[in-house]
């Protein structure tokens, strides 16, 4: 499944918030989209999975358009973990992950054996299981999202889109979160803050700055000190890993560096 973003412009309340985005994810690859609060990152997501229509552009899944699909078929192509934890009253982990299946069914059919197996595999991709009978809303945030992941795996779709699906994560459940992801073999669209997991797991990322994409390429290619600093206002030092031979950052506090590295940092 190919996704397409053509000339895409949004804006909220007569604000321009992204401007001319062209981006595309080709089958089974890996995007992430960086860039600092507020760039933009959040609204071209939303305007890619039909929650935010744009002003301008085009939006493509497999060459149709996303907004001339119904709700029901886009979710059955896409599914995504957006960045909001939905405000549920009083159900369970199960029942959660269940309504990922809604898109496959019909008008009131009821949970069949092959729901419950795939209910039940998800939750078990996302080392929740256990926690199946528990009230969605008792978890914890880490929790919460780990159901929403395991929720869009039910949902069995050729593509992911995620808006920041590690940011409740500890480091072992990022890590385990994202080589999931890596193996399921279907396109993905990720907007990611921790710069280091994005070099490690995306084949390509797109920089958003002020609501423009200012870079894009392998994050071999384009996670530069000139590009942190001038897109994130943060020294750095950047090096091959000698063991997993991706980019590694090192982020530098201008109170540590000598004062002959120093060097200005626009804001
Ligand atoms: N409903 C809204 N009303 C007014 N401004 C909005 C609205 N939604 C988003 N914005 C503004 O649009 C800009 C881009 O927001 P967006 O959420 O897309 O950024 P982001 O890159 O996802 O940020 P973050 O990294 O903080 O999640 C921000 O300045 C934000 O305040």
């Amino acid at each position: 499944m190919i996704l397409k973003a053509q000339n895409v412009s949004s804006s909220i309340e007569n604000k321009t918030i992204i401007q001319d985005i062209d981006l595309h994810v080709n089958p089974s690859e890996f995007v992430g989209l960086i860039g600092p609060n507020g760039s933009g990152k959040s609204t071209l997501l939303k305007s890619v999975y039909r929650i935010l229509k744009p002003d301008a552009g085009l939006i493509t899944l497999d060459h149709q358009e996303v907004y001339r699909l119904s709700a029901k078929k886009t979710a059955r192509k896409m599914a995504v973990v957006s960045q909001e934890s939905p405000v549920v009253f009083d159900f369970t982990v199960k029942e959660m992950v269940l309504m990922g299946r809604f898109p496959q069914k019909h008008f009131l059919e009821s949970d069949t054996a092959e729901d419950m197996e795939m209910m039940e595999r998800a939750l078990s991709q996302v080392g929740m299981l256990e926690f199946r009978d528990r009230s969605f809303m008792s978890l914890s945030g880490g929790e919460k999202q780990r159901v929403m992941i395991a929720r869009a795996l039910a949902q069995q779709t050729k593509i992911l889109v995620l808006d920041e699906p590690t940011n409740h994560l500890d480091v072992h459940h990022q890590i385990q979160l994202m080589d999931l992801v890596k193996t399921l073999n279907v396109t993905v669209l990720a907007a990611l803050h921790d710069l280091n997991l994005a070099a490690y797991y995306c084949d390509r990322l797109y920089v958003i700055d002020s609501g423009k994409i200012v870079a894009s390429g392998k994050p071999e290619d384009i996670l530069t000190e000139d590009l942190l600093r001038d897109v994130f206002h943060v020294s750095t030092d950047i090096f091959i890993h000698p063991l997993t031979e991706k980019v590694h950052i090192t982020y530098l506090s201008d109170r540590v560096l000598p004062e002959k590295q120093k060097r200005p940092i626009s804001k």
